[in-house]
């Protein structure tokens, strides 16, 4: 991957991530989160706070047919079992063709064979937006596992940058490699989203929230590259906020639910740190 590969030209405005967040509170859509055990609860207080309508359910007699009538399916794999996958291949397919987006999360897919597998079905069905930390994309692009388990060791790195641009092309959908920058891609253009706080790296479920509330963000209309920098940046100055006075984790989460219902798309406008 050459140096032509970062095309400057593809800016999102701070008022563009604005109207993003004022939609999503108009809007209120339906996120149906087929996603891990371990961020269900959180998962579901985040899209509340920022304004949607969260309904987790994995049962294979509904899964589709929720997919089918939501605004936007989040497609998460953090607790992976053979059942799952079955469900969550369903209920892609009902979203893809209902019209939906839906946002793939590949958690620690670099963690087992399993994982790598079961991501590669899923992504065949052809996802709005990939959303991992930045090893989770590199695994994805290069087929080879990188990072431990569900955490990221992956630095911030041109080779990053290159991986997400790889995969956006290769599945012609929007990629986004959270970090403490995050890149979001289209294949074309690459933005970079400068908020955010070293302490969401510190609580799990940080990424997998900002998934959801891309979904969110998508299932309120907005295109996938501008929706998905939008949503990191709306998150990240959140977790700005929340990191005032330097919480401890514990109470940087509740304070980060806080300030997910607060920032309001004004705050957006002047605190929205965008770059292309
Ligand atoms: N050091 C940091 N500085 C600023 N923001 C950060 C930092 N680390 C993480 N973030 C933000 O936290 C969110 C989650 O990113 P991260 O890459 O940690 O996801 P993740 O590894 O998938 O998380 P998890 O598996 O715990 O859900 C993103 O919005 C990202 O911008
Ligand atoms: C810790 C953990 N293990 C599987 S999913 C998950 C939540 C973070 O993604
Ligand atoms: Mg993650």
């Amino acid at each position: 991957m050459g140096e032509e590969t970062h095309v400057s030209t593809t800016a999102v405005s701070p008022e563009t991530a604005s109207e993003a967040l004022a939609a999503l509170r108009w809007k209120r859509p339906l996120v149906h989160c087929l996603t891990n055990d371990v961020v269900a609860n959180v998962t579901a207080n985040a899209l509340l706070a920022a304004g949607a309508s969260p309904v987790m359910a994995h049962a294979p007699e509904e899964a589709a047919v929720i997919a089918a009538r939501a605004g936007a399916l989040l497609v998460n794999i953090g607790t992976l079992t053979r059942d799952r996958v079955e469900v969550m291949v369903a209920a892609a397919e009902a979203a893809r063709a209902a019209g939906a987006p839906w946002v793939f999360d590949p958690v620690g897919v670099g963690a087992s064979p399993f994982r790598q597998e079961a991501a590669a079905r899923i992504l065949a069905i052809g996802p709005t937006l990939v959303k991992g930390n930045a090893a989770e994309i590199v695994t994805l692009a290069t087929g080879r596992p990188a990072g431990r388990g569900v955490d990221s060791e992956e630095g911030e790195s041109r080779a990053v940058q290159d991986a997400a641009v790889a995969l956006a092309r290769r599945l012609r959908c929007a990629v986004a490699a959270t970090g403490r920058v995050d890149l979001v891609t289209d294949g074309v253009g690459v933005l970079q989203v400068h908020n955010g706080h070293a302490l969401m790296g510190r609580i799990t479920g940080s990424g997998c929230a900002a998934g959801a509330l891309c979904a969110a963000v998508l299932g309120a209309g907005a295109p996938a590259l501008a929706g998905a920098a939008s949503a990191l940046a709306y998150f990240g100055l959140a977790g700005e906020r929340a990191a005032a006075g330097e919480p401890g984790p514990g109470m940087f989460q509740a304070r980060l639910l806080d300030e997910l219902a607060a920032v309001t798309p004004e705050d957006l406008a002047a605190g929205a740190r965008i770059t292309a």
